[in-house]
């Protein structure tokens, strides 16, 4: 991924015809496979200052993919009379410092923090060890398991990154599966348990949270029926998957 700023000075009696071409020019930009998305921002303090940024694929999908592209032309034709009025015009790599800011809270910290995610890991697994589908596959099972999933879900959700740093990260956990021959039936209770569970610790009901838990958790548990089978995929040796609201933020009516 690589970041697109294009710095614009457009004098006043332009700005309005200005902004409509690039909300023309949006159609064929938007519908670029290359590009991930962008944004016009206008200055407040010196209105005739606007910077374009585009977030592309890369910089050799935008100058080799869209500007030889099929829509490249029609986003061309809208823009073409402000050229002259670009100030800079430059790719930029993200460094290591980025984040979010405080003004969502982590689903870690809407779900309660640590105490909630010990607890419903906690519960699970001691209705885990009276259900007769999944007792034989938690038989054997580490005594601290309830508390490494707690740190796992914990960390995915934006709490603290204990499992990257002390427990192993995304290959353990991946590894942790291998061969062991999970069934659809043996992850479908997996999944309707957990989420029963959440209800009997009191985590949080709302629709917005309770979507993304249901969310994480088909995914986690199909993941780990593919890791468990016969023909896994390579261990993972990225950095552990990291959760968010995604399209629907917390309700704070
Ligand atoms: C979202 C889904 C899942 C998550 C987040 C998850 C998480 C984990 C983690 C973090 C570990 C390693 C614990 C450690 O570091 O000691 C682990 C191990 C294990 N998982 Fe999962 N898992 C998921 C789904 C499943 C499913 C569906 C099954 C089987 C029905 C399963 C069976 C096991 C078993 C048997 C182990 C080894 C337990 C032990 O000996 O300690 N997991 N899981």
């Amino acid at each position: 991924m690589i970041v697109e700023y294009i710095r614009y000075r457009i004098a006043e009696p332009q700005r309005a015809a200005f902004e409509q071409a690039y909300l023309r020019a949006a159609g064929p930009l938007g519908a670029a496979e290359q590009c991930v998305d962008y944004e016009l921002a206008r200055c407040t303090e010196d209105p005739a200052a606007y910077v374009l940024r585009i977030r592309w694929t890369s910089a050799e999908d935008h100058l080799g993919g869209f500007r030889k592209g099929e829509h490249f032309a029609a986003f061309f034709a809208e823009i073409k009379p402000y050229v002259e009025a670009i100030e800079e015009m430059r790719h930029y790599e993200v460094t290591a410092v980025e984040g979010k800011g405080g003004s969502t809270p982590t689903l870690y910290e809407w779900a309660g923090g640590a105490a909630a995610f010990d607890r419903l890991f906690s519960r699970f697994y001691e209705r885990v060890a009276e259900d007769e589908i999944l007792a034989p596959v938690f038989a054997g099972m580490d005594p601290h398991h309830a508390e490494h999933v707690a740190a796992w879900l914990g960390e995915v959700f934006g709490g603290p990154a204990r499992y990257s740093t002390e427990l192993g990260g995304h290959r353990h956990m991946a590894s942790r599966h291998l061969g062991r021959g999970v069934t659809e039936q043996q992850r479908s209770r997996w999944v309707a348990l957990l989420l029963d569970t959440a209800d009997q610790v009191g985590l949080p009901a709302d629709p917005e949270f309770r979507g993304v838990l249901a969310y994480y958790l088909e995914w986690g548990t199909r993941m780990a029926l593919i890791y468990s089978g016969p023909n896994p995929p390579p261990l993972p040796e990225t950095p552990m998957p990291r959760w968010d609201w995604g399209i629907t933020p917390p309700y704070r009516g």
